[in-house]
C-alpha cells in the first residue's frame, strides 16, 4: 500500500496557519490532522484533545524523555510538539497528515521526513500580520511584540521550504494549497 503523504503549514504567529488549515479540511475532510501537545494555557473555546494535548511543563519533558515526540520547540516562552505515534501511523495507513507548526519544528521534520511537503504561508504584508495578531485578540501587548520579532527571522528561512503561499484571502490560499496536495498526489515518485 503507498503511505499516506505528510504536508506541514508552517509561517509565522498569526498569518492564518490556523484559518487556512480549518478551511482547508472543510474542502478536504479525507486529510487527517495532526494535533500537537503544548505547555500554553488553553485560550477561550479551546479543547483538550481537539486544538492541542493542554500538558504542564513537566507532562510535557517527560514525553520528551520518552521519545514521544516527532519533533518538538520552545516558541515565545512556551513548549510544542508534534505526538510521533499519530503521525506514523496515519502514513503507514496510507493517509495524508497534516501538521500546522512554527518554523524550528517544521524544519526539524524536514530533517526525519524530507519526502514531507513544506508549505510557507506568507501574509500580504508585515503590517497585516501585526493587524491579524492583534485582531485576533488573544494575546497580549508584550506577547504581539515578541511574536512579531520572532516573525522576521521566521521569513529568512522561506528557502527551506518547498512551496511559498501567500495567504491574501482565505479561500485563494486555501486553493493553493489543494492545488498543491493534489499536483503531489500525481507526482512520479
Ligand atoms: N486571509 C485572511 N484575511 C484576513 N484575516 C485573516 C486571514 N487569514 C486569517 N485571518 C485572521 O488572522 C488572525 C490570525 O489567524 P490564525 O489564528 O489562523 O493564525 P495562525 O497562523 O494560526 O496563528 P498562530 O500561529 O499564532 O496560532 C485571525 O483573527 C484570523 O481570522
Ligand atoms: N514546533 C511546533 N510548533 C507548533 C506545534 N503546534 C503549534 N505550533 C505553532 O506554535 C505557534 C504558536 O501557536 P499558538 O497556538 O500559541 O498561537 C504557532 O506558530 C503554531 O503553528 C507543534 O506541535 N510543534
Amino acid at each position: 500500500m503507498a503511505k499516506g503523504l505528510l504536508i506541514v503549514l508552517s509561517g509565522p504567529s498569526g498569518v492564518g496557519k490556523g484559518t487556512v488549515g480549518s478551511a482547508l479540511r472543510k474542502r478536504l475532510p479525507e486529510l487527517t490532522y495532526s494535533v500537537s501537545a503544548t505547555t500554553r494555557q488553553p485560550r477561550q473555546g479551546e479543547e483538550n484533545g481537539v486544538n492541542y494535548f493542554f500538558k504542564t511543563k513537566e507532562q510535557f519533558l517527560d514525553m520528551i524523555e520518552k521519545d514521544e515526540l516527532l519533533e518538538y520547540a520552545e516558541y515565545v516562552g512556551n513548549y510544542y510538539g508534534t505526538p510521533r505515534d499519530f503521525v506514523e501511523q496515519t502514513i503507514e495507513q496510507g493517509n495524508d497528515i497534516f501538521l500546522e507548526i512554527e518554523v524550528q519544528g517544521a524544519l526539524k521534520v524536514k530533517e526525519k521526513f524530507p519526502e514531507g511537503i513544506f508549505i510557507f504561508l506568507l501574509p500580504p504584508s508585515l503590517d497585516e500580520l501585526k493587524d491579524r495578531i492583534r485582531g485576533r485578540g488573544t494575546e497580549t501587548q508584550a506577547t504581539i511584540d515578541h511574536r512579531m520579532s520572532v516573525a522576521v527571522d521566521e521569513m529568512n528561512l522561506l528557502q527551506h521550504y518547498d512551496y511559498a503561499v501567500v495567504n491574501d484571502e482565505i479561500d485563494l490560499a486555501c486553493k493553493r494549497i489543494e492545488s498543491i496536495i493534489i499536483a503531489e498526489h500525481c507526482k512520479v515518485r
